[in-house]
């Protein structure tokens, strides 16, 4: 049996009356690339927070390798790798002297492995020469790889990731998805936001949707290609009816007419 990695279970926050997520749970597999997908404003970002350890959740609990995060917080911490969708970094860090900080702060890995590790991941992202540079002249893209490489060369059992790609260019997409399939077969249990159906589709073994906070959908790509089949549609269709942006041929036909009214004035 494959060892649970992540464990959410009837996990919810709430700011004042509202509530961002609402009694989700689910589990994330040793080797399983997990995507969770919903439109915005759904809670993916909330939820992420929560498993980071960055948010106390208001109920529910989030356990990784066995470690109730609540309970043990290092412990889960220590586990993880949290890659933000927008990374916070210290500007008059030079990226090398940023990832020995990282590799210091997580003491129970052998540095110069983990330095090792680094390197690799830098000349694989095109950053080695700018390695000795400060980040405060790295572009949005470099610092989202240098963020990743932080993460990458810990090689943590759980790696927890908002919006991966967006601003990597078509490159460097490739290589994390890469990254992330090879990860995972190695038994890295990975969780990840995307809006991205093709994310979904090319890495994700499992899918959940949240809509408005709840976990409305979960399973595999081929289990929501058969649903969406059932219904006569293709899986893009069932994406869009799921993560609420359906009614975008509405709006698009709207804004259409709208257009058409305008010529004819
Ligand atoms: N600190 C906060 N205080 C009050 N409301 C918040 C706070 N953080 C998030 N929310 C609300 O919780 C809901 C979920 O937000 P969240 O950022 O988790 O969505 P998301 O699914 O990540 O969206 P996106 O795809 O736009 O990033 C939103 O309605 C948001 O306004």
């Amino acid at each position: 049996m494959t060892a649970t990695v992540l464990d959410l279970h009837h996990l919810s926050k709430n700011f004042g009356s509202f509530t961002a997520v609402d009694t989700v749970s689910l589990t994330v597999a040793a080797g399983e690339i997990y995507g969770f997908l919903g439109p915005n404003g759904a809670g993916k970002t909330t939820t992420i927070k929560m498993l980071a350890g960055l948010l106390r959740p208001s109920a529910g609990t989030v356990t990784i390798c066995g470690h109730d995060l609540a309970g043990a917080p290092l412990e889960g911490k220590r586990l993880t790798g949290y890659i933000p969708d927008r990374p916070f970094l210290y500007e008059k860090l030079t990226g090398d002297e940023y990832l020995r900080f990282i590799a210091s702060l997580y003491r129970h890995h052998a540095p110069e492995k983990v330095l090792t590790a680094a390197g690799r991941y830098l000349e694989l992202f095109d950053l080695g020469d700018w390695r000795h540079h400060l980040i405060e002249g790295y572009s949005h893209g470099m610092r989202q790889k240098l963020i990743m490489t932080s993460i990458f060369m810990l090689d943590q059992p759980l790696i927890i990731v908002d919006e991966p790609m967006v601003g990597l260019d078509p490159k460097s997409a490739r290589i994390v998805k890469e990254l992330f399939k090879s990860l995972a077969a190695r038994g890295t249990a990975i969780f990840l936001s995307t809006h991205s159906m093709e994310i979904a589709e090319e890495l994700c073994d499992r899918i959940g949707i949240i809509q408005h906070g709840r976990l409305t959908t979960t399973g595999s790509i081929a289990e929501l290609r058969a649903q969406a089949a059932a219904g006569k549609k293709n899986l893009e269709e069932v994406f869009l009816e799921l993560t609420g942006a359906y009614e975008l041929q509405g709006i698009i036909a709207a804004l259409r007419q709208d257009a058409g009214d305008r010529n004819l004035r």
